[in-house]
């Protein structure tokens, strides 16, 4: 337990220890675990329930496996031991109803910003003027008017991930699994990006589940925060966040409750990393200092990178 939860530190009531809810859950993984060959305990005994309409930010410091439960959410990964399911359906393989997002956009390079969203739309039975109806509803949600026509390389980083999301949310998933997607964003985007998410998602109340190490993100976006650790990686605190929405990340007791999570997450962190190597300086835009210690994901890193440094 996270101590000044109980202490007299002033926001703590925005915090809390998860409370069980009624109800079945929408997602239910029961002591998951997963090895990657006889080394790597990427997932130990990992239990969490996520019920319709939660946004749950799994939080952790490279390494801790939160990539590995995304994709074993996703059906990508069979995990090695225990069981998932969704609406009490064991998840046995990928789904279009579990829409993954990652940090790097993967659209069509050669096809323009409407037609990535109409492509898979048509390919799963919508007419040509649903599929475009449907597109331009999606990119007129995530404010890209004007650039239907636009092809991937005339857009930003920022554009071209509000079209990865345009496209994932228009096939209408039951849960979108978000994998870093904000990442490799400079702040003031990743900033736009957290309020249009909370847009969309008080919209839509989608179930979603969104990895991050970042825990301001966490705070921003999360229902709930998910925390976990590594080697092997589990889940150490299970909190829900009652930050009144829409979010401020400059909000006081937001930026006080992340720096709190940060120091005490890293002095029980068992996972932190041995004093690094010759430092690379995170780029002027990127703050590193809202990240959890070992956190080192940068843009574009495969999942898996660290084992060989474990
Ligand atoms: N394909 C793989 N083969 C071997 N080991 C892997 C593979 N994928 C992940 N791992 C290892 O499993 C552990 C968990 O990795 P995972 O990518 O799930 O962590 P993570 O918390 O998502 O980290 P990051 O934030 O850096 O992406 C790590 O030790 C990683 O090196």
């Amino acid at each position: 337990m996270l101590d000044w939860l109980k202490s007299g530190f002033s926001p703590r009531r925005l915090l809390v220890p998860r409370r069980a809810r009624a109800g079945d859950a929408k997602i239910a993984v029961q002591r998951v675990g997963h090895r990657f060959g006889n080394e790597v305990v990427a997932l130990d005994n990992v239990s969490i329930d996520v019920h319709q309409g939660e946004f749950v930010c799994l939080l952790g410091p490279s390494g801790c496996g939160k990539t590995t439960l995304l994709y074993a959410l996703a059906g990508h990964i069979a995990p090695s031991g225990g069981r998932i399911t969704i609406d009490g359906q064991e998840v046995s393989g990928p789904s279009p109803e579990r829409m993954l997002v990652f940090q790097e956009p993967a659209l069509f390079p050669w096809l323009s910003v409407k037609q990535n969203l109409t492509f898979p739309l048509r390919a799963r039975g919508l007419s040509r003027a649903e599929a475009s109806a449907r597109a331009l509803e999606f990119i007129h949600l995530v404010q890209l008017d004007g650039f239907e026509r636009a092809q991937p390389h005339e857009l930003s980083g920022g554009m071209r991930m509000r079209v990865s999301l345009a496209r994932a949310l228009a096939m209408d998933p039951q849960v979108l699994l978000m994998d870093e997607p904000f990442g490799a964003l400079d702040a003031q985007t990743r900033d736009q990006m957290h309020r249009l998410l909370q847009r969309i998602w008080m919209r839509d109340q989608k179930t979603v589940v969104f990895v991050t190490h970042n825990v301001r993100e966490a705070l921003v976006l999360g229902d709930r925060v998910v925390v976990m650790a590594a080697r092997p990686g589990r889940v150490i605190h299970d909190l829900d966040v009652h930050i009144p929405r829409p979010r401020d990340p400059d909000d006081d007791a937001l930026v006080q409750l992340s720096r709190r999570i940060r120091e005490e997450i890293g002095s029980v962190e068992p996972g932190r990393r041995d004093p690094p190597g010759p430092a690379t300086p995170p780029p002027e835009d990127r703050d590193d200092r809202e990240s959890l210690p070992g956190s080192d994901r940068l843009p574009g890193r495969a999942p898996g990178a660290v084992g060989a440094r474990l």
